[in-house]
């Protein structure tokens, strides 16, 4: 297995150690449901790394603890050295749920954040159009989220969470919801935002494919209860990468063939603890 270590010199951009969650289980008020258990994390500046596992495993709820939404039961969380307190504000969210306010167009939904800082409005604007436009909808921007098409509407919402120029980019299945061409279309350009700006990146997916496509590393998780990471691999694959070319690679067909025998078991593991409650 390439088994992987994080650069370790200088601060982690985010590290979780001896993370523990623990909720009040939805079956059962009386008991509790640990879904993570002592995960450690770390993701250095500049560096891109998935999350995947099994449905329910916990990739969510990691994602929640290093956006500071969710303050673990035990373990400790770090930005750039400095433990986390609150919402971690050097950190932009994608998710997988539309996050696009409809009344307003895509050009006010991509200044929003900017506008809540404080920026004045003409400033925030031409900053706003000028992220539309590197997100490929310039002309786009005095249309509103139900005037676009679901890339689009991903697309402005890529725009809305780099525009705040975040350290830490956290993205959680962001793509999940779109058709392959248009999915693969939208990859490719994220990687290539990120090729200009190199931030740390913590990506979950279900989709083994898009983790080994787009990242430095690919963390993996078992299957829940008390989840935590069981393997760990490098993806030293040169960029820039074309997300649909490199899947064709021998390289990436090994890797992936690798990460998938860590993977299948706890598939089936969680597929297996679904059907249980279903
Ligand atoms: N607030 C909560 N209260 C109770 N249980 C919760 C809560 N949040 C998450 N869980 C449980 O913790 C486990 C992990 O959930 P989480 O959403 O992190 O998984 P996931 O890996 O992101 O899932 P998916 O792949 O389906 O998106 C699940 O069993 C879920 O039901």
């Amino acid at each position: 297995m390439s088994t992987a270590s994080t650069p370790s010199s200088g601060a982690a951009a985010l590290s979780l150690e001896g993370v523990t969650c623990t909720f009040v289980s939805r079956d059962d008020p009386g008991q509790r449901y640990t879904a993570v258990r002592d995960v450690d994390l770390r993701i250095a500046p500049g560096e891109f790394v998935s999350v995947v596992g099994p449905t329910g495993c916990g990739k969510s709820t990691l994602l929640n603890v290093g956006a500071g939404l969710l303050e673990p039961s035990t373990g400790k969380v770090e930005v750039f050295g400095q433990p986390l307190k609150g919402v971690n504000a050097r950190a932009g969210y994608m998710f997988q749920a539309e996050a696009l306010m409809p009344w307003r167009s895509a050009l006010a939904n991509v200044m929003a954040g900017l506008q809540f800082r404080g920026v004045p409005d003409a400033q925030a604007r031409e900053q706003g159009e000028e992220w539309l436009r590197r997100v490929g909808l310039g002309g786009f921007g005095d249309r509103y989220p139900h005037q676009l098409s679901g890339g689009m509407r991903k697309r402005v919402a890529l725009a809305q969470t780099l525009i705040l120029d975040p350290d830490i980019i956290l993205m959680d299945e962001p793509f999940s919801a779109l058709d392959i061409q248009t999915r693969q279309l939208m990859e490719n350009e994220v990687l290539e935002l990120w090729a200009a700006s190199r931030k740390a990146v913590l990506f979950i997916t279900h989709d083994l494919d898009e983790a080994i496509a787009m990242s430095d590393r690919v963390v993996v998780l078992s299957a829940g209860p008390a989840s935590h990471p069981i393997g760990e691999f490098v993806v030293d694959l040169p960029r820039p990468r074309d997300v649909a070319e490199i899947r064709t690679q021998p390289e990436f067909i090994a890797l992936h063939e690798q990460i998938w025998s860590v993977l299948r078991e706890e598939v089936l593991k969680g597929y297996a603890q679904q059907k249980r409650v279903a």
